[in-house]
């Protein structure tokens, strides 16, 4: 099969479908790679929480949160993807985390840890 940048026209049906077939197995593959990364970001929710804890820090940071998004947005100009699209991402990923220190507090305050 020609990988997809030399290929311009479709000489059968059937190699379109293959094609459509074997993109969507990859893509697959590439989601539960994404949703493990996401997995592994928002499990440091606990260590993080507990150490702003003890520090005295809210679970906010603007100027982390800054930092992060800065790094994305220039990853997303220098692969040509927009940039406003992955700062959605990047914000989601950031309520995610936020969420999940949240829970952890308010668990840790009832003394479930
Ligand atoms: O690094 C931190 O201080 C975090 O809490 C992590 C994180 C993030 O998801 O990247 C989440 C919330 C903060 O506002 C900043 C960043």
């Amino acid at each position: 099969m020609k990988s997809n940048s030399e290929i311009k026209s479709f000489e059968s049906e059937n190699e379109a479908r293959i094609l459509l077939e074997e993109s969507r197995k990859r893509i697959d593959e590439i989601d539960n790679a994404l949703f493990d990364l996401i997995s592994q970001r928002t499990s440091l929710a606990k260590d993080i929480a507990l150490s702003k804890e003890y520090l005295g820090m809210p679970v906010y940071d603007e100027n982390r949160e800054k930092e992060v998004h800065r790094k994305i947005e220039k990853f997303a100009e220098d692969n040509n993807l927009d940039v406003d699209v992955i700062d959605q991402i990047v914000n989601l990923l950031t309520i995610l985390n936020k969420n999940e220190q949240k829970e952890i507090l308010r668990r840790n305050v009832n003394g479930q840890y």
